[in-house]
């Protein structure tokens, strides 16, 4: 360092403190550059709070970020920016400007991450750019060949798929009728059995091995990658011994999933035939030898390999897809045990439309608008995906006024948009018949956002309706739902993570012809007309027998 000094007062002819001082007021005139610099480029970023160095807002966060959000919107306005560590984000609370900005292109990126490092760009949910698009779109066209539409050809087949699991549901809620039960755990294996029958003709039993190991791996995949959420804004984080064990977990995690899947492609390529696509995982298999064919293998993975592609998908599919519908259905049943009063004007409905002797149907939807109202309602209140997905901005773009650099976060406040009291009378409270006009027709508002909106909005909202739909009202049809004598239910606040979840609870289930004349036997010794429907069964035994991967594991050789 003195070398230095006296190198440099010889080279400029000045003395020691000449040199101090000139650099000294260099630095200063430096970092005054720098000051208006970042306070031009941040005056026209929206307003937000300042935070600390290198932490950014991040240590301010002690309530769960929707929460928190949601009182910063009412603070800063509906569109507001902080940095997290390194990372500038802004949160969209209205949801006009929701709207607005993910239905353009240049919003549908998403951040450079840890996550997405280990996922290297394959899958759809952590996708962007051309490999996305391309992916979404081939989903999107294969999801609604396999029933994924609301009318139309095809929706039936769908509607037996879910209706397999339903009928298994509800013996098993027979089976333990009048017993104090875990409703998400019986759940759990019926809301995977739809997904994975739709990706992979799988279908698991309760107890089977390899669906304990799958579901476990999902669970600790999800835990693993939270618990290192903060690497993704202060990424140096990653270098602590204690991330990095976390990485390498996460790593094995992905190469036992991708075993799993890795085992269920095979199968599927020993047993292909073109001229029966069976489920998602063929309709991959066909398009890459189609693409290969045509010589636009390119095309579809941008080069990378097409098997992993696949497995991604299907670790996609599955995690948004399962957890999601079973806590909607969850929350659903917990707003009944807190409002009786709605689930009883519910099994009046359906009664009146249905009638004791068969379970609804989809075509019954537009004849029970209280129904279809108290589903509305549920996705609304339990706003279960609270901020939606982070997006991320693939150019500088103005938005409301303000610029947004590129590679911001970006991240829909739908939590606050689902309670904004300008928005919905009394918010707070649970009342499906905000979605009736005055004629008693459901009405849907544009600001009813639970799935998201624009170019990334949920894939799967058609699927998740329909399985929340016939799952809810098959189960009130069947059953009295009561809350458990000597236990206090959770409150409706949840817990949150990525998503919010309902607290645990338990619940007696007594079926409701029990106390009509017109009770038939069912095989399971219980007594429900409505649960024994015949017409269900064919149904049922029409899909499992037109596909031989669905039969193999229903009989229970996996
Ligand atoms: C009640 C159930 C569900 C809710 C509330 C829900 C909600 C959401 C939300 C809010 C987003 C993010 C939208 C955004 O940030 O712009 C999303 C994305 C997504 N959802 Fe769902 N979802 C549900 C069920 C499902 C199901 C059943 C599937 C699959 C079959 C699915 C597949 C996806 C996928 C793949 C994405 C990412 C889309 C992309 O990145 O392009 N979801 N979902």
């Amino acid at each position: 360092m003195s070398f230095t000094w006296s190198m440099l007062q010889k080279l400029l002819g000045y003395t020691r403190g000449e040199v101090d001082w000139v650099l000294g007021l260099f630095l200063v005139v430096l970092g005054v550059i720098r000051v208006v610099q970042i306070v031009l480029r941040d005056r026209k970023l929206p307003p937000g709070p300042w935070g600390v160095p290198f932490l950014g807002y991040l240590p301010f966060v002690k309530t769960p970020p929707h929460l928190l959000f949601q009182k910063m919107a009412r603070k800063y306005g509906p569109t507001f920016s902080f940095r997290f560590g390194s990372h500038l984000i802004v949160v969209l609370s209205d949801y006009r400007t929701i709207r607005n900005a993910f239905r353009r292109e240049c919003f549908s990126g998403r951040p450079e991450n840890e996550i997405s490092q280990i996922i290297e760009g394959f899958g759809l949910i952590n996708s962007d750019g051309k490999l996305w698009k391309g992916q979404r779109k081939f989903l999107h066209e294969k999801l609604r060949n396999f029933g994924m539409r609301l009318m139309g050809q095809g929706r039936e087949q769908l509607e037996a798929r879910i209706m397999v699991e339903v009928d298994e549901f509800l013996n098993t809620m027979l089976i333990n009728r009048g017993t104090p039960v875990n409703l998400s755990q019986f759940l759990t294996v019926n809301i995977s059995n739809v997904i994975c029958s739709l990706l992979m003709s799988v279908r698991f039993s309760r107890d089977d091995a390899r669906f304990k190991k799958f579901t476990a791996l999902i669970e600790e995949g999800f835990r693993l990658c939270t618990s290192t959420g903060s690497t993704n804004f202060i990424p140096s984080l990653k270098y602590l011994p204690e991330i990095k064990e976390i990485n390498g977990k996460i790593q094995q995690n992905r190469a036992e999933m991708a075993s799993f899947f890795r085992e269920i492609v095979e199968e599927h390529k020993a047993t292909f035939d073109p001229s029966n696509i069976r489920d998602v995982v063929d309709s991959y298999i066909l398009e890459i030898e189609t693409a290969k064919a045509e010589g636009r293998d390119e095309f579809l993975f941008e080069g990378k390999d097409p098997d992993r592609q696949i497995y991604q998908i299907l670790g996609d599919m599955y995690s948004a897809g399962m957890e999601t519908v079973k806590t909607a259905m969850s929350w659903a049943v917990l707003y009944m045990l807190h409002y009786p009063e709605v689930l009883e004007n519910v099994q009046k409905e359906l009664d009146q439309v249905v009638g004791r002797e068969r379970l609804p149907t989809l075509d019954d939807m537009p004849n029970l608008p209280y129904t279809e109202a108290t589903v509305l309602e549920v996705l609304r209140r339990a706003c279960i995906v609270p901020l939606g997905t982070t997006h991320s901005t693939t150019k500088e773009v103005i938005l409301d006024g303000y610029v947004i650099p590129k590679n911001t976060q970006v991240m829909p406040s739908l939590y606050a948009v689902s309670m904004d009291e300008e928005l919905w009378e009394d918010p707070e409270e649970f009342n499906p018949s905000r979605f009736l006009n005055a004629s008693g027709a459901v009405e849907k508002p544009d600001f009813w956002m639970p799935f998201g909106a624009g170019r990334r909005m949920c894939l799967g909202d058609t699927l998740a309706k329909q399985e929340l739909y016939l799952f809810f009202t098959s189960l009130v049809h069947c059953f009295h739902l009561k809350q458990v004598e000597g236990t206090v239910l959770p409150d409706l606040v949840g817990q949150a993570a990525v998503t919010i979840c309902p607290g645990e609870y338990e619940l007696i289930a007594i079926p409701r012809n029990d106390d009509t004349s017109s009770s038939k036997k069912t095989g399971n010794g219980g007594d429900c007309a409505v649960v024994n429907s015949s017409a269900l069964s064919v149904k049922s035994q029409a899909l499992l027998s037109s596909c031989p991967l669905l039969e193999r594991r229903n009989a229970g050789q996996h």
